[in-house]
């Protein structure tokens, strides 16, 4: 048996990063990784600025009652002359500063009349100046490459007048489901059936990570059908996840089909639960993994074991995304000899947060999954129950790119 963490390790490491970059427009970006550190192209703001609607002036012009004629109006978007000895200037938010001037005035300090200003407080020196580069100063990084790029990195790279930039290809996936008990859902299903909820699953998971799904194939268990169906996927994939047909039974075919077909198979019985058989290819320099046919099995696995190495074919350059230790809720001991991920919920109770476990655990029970907010990592053989601090890991972090 393989220990969860080896497991984990080695999984992340069995592709490559990605090699090659292209140039994508703003409004594609979210969601991309990063293939270069962007620097700063301006100072931001790249000229000092007013912060409030007011009046600009120089501190030394200030006594109280005294009233200092407006020399002109100046609104965002216009270059303000320079401002003389004993004059103010009324500016509104984003207005330039007028050369000379050292201080704004809030309106709400002042009263106009056609005589001029007079500021009813002391004014502050410097106050409402946003300076010339204290965002950002000229050829500093802005963002790192291998960053996953959100709204608030394309809203950035727009203030400095980027249009695009350069990312890593999205990562190809291909998806195969086996099994003779299988039917596609709408299709009519023999009491001996069910329906595939792997295979759109899967395309889901896969899509929430930002990957694109070349095929989503099924094959029923002969090996001239997945030998067809693996060809297909590894064709036209970059990464293929066949799921089921890997475990012990006489009908599993998945190891010697993959055989076949060149590529040298490990066959893992990983030291968690749920997820123990899980399979990693190579073939032609494209891994495949084998995930286990129990559907929460199959989620499980994606999350912890097959989204690093996804991240790592992305190019992202964080594979392990944090996880934390949470009190787990129980109201019964947890003592597998196999590392158990139990579908939990995160929320708080009267101490604080906390994990609470979904009342079925088995691995078939899909259920639990939309019910739960990520997995709890129960060590193996620890009988740990109520009040103990186990670690939690997040959908919300680990199932995004
Ligand atoms: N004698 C043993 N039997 C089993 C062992 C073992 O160690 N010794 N391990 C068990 C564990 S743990 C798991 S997990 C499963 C894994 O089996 P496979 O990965 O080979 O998957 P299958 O046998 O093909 O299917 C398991 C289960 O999941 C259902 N399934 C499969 N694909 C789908 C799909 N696309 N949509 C919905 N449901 C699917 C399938 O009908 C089976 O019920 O093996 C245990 N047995
Ligand atoms: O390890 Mo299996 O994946 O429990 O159902």
């Amino acid at each position: 048996m393989l220990d969860f963490q080896e497991a984990q390790r080695r999984l992340s490491e069995a592709g490559p990063a990605p090699s090659r970059h292209e140039q994508r427009p703003l409004a594609e970006l979210a969601g991309r990784i990063l293939a270069q550190d962007l620097v700063a192209r301006q100072d931001a703001p790249p000229a000092d600025n007013s912060a409030m609607d007011g009046y600009a002036l120089r501190l030394q012009d200030y006594a109280p009652g005294r009233i200092l004629p407006v020399q002109e109006r100046c609104y965002a978007g216009h270059q303000p002359a320079p401002l003389q000895p004993g004059q103010a200037t009324r500016l509104f938010t984003g207005s330039l500063i007028p050369e000379g001037a050292d201080t704004v005035m809030m309106q709400e300090y002042c009263r106009e009349t056609d005589a001029g200003v007079e500021f009813l407080e002391a004014p502050v020196a410097g106050s409402h100046i946003r300076r010339q580069g204290e965002d950002s100063a000229i050829g500093s990084v802005l963002i790192e490459a291998g960053t996953v790029l959100n709204a608030a990195h394309i809203g950035l790279l727009a203030s400095q007048g980027y249009t695009d930039a350069a990312v890593f290809p999205r990562v190809r996936i291909g998806i195969l489901t086996t099994g003779d008990e299988l039917v596609p859902p709408g299709q009519p299903r023999q009491p001996s059936q069910i329906y595939n909820s792997n295979g759109a699953m899967l395309a889901a998971l896969a899509a929430g990570m930002n990957a694109e799904i070349s095929h989503v194939l099924h094959a029923i268990d002969r090996e001239d059908a997945l030998t067809d169906a693996f060809r297909t996927l590894l064709r036209d994939s970059d990464l293929v996840l066949s799921v089921g047909g890997v475990s012990v039974g006489e009908r599993d075919l998945v190891k010697p089909t993959l055989e076949k077909l060149g590529g040298s198979l490990d066959l893992w019985k990983v030291k968690m639960k749920p997820g123990k058989p899980v399979a990693l290819a190579n073939v032609d320099g494209k891994p495949v993994i084998g995930l286990p046919g129990n559907p929460v099995s199959a989620f499980a696995v994606f999350t912890v074991l097959v989204t690093p190495l996804l991240r790592r074919m992305q190019g992202n350059a964080t594979l392990f995304p944090v996880t934390g230790l949470y009190p787990l809720r129980a109201d019964q001991p947890y003592n597998d000899s196999r590392e158990e991920f139990l579908r939990v919920q995160y929320r708080p109770d009267e101490s604080g947060p906390a994990l609470h476990p979904y009342a079925h655990q088995g691995s078939g029970m899909l259920r639990a999954l939309p019910w739960a907010s990520g997995l709890a990592q129960i060590p193996p053989a620890s009988g740990t129950g109520d009040g103990a601090y186990v670690r939690y890991y997040d959908f919300a972090h680990w199932l995004r790119p």
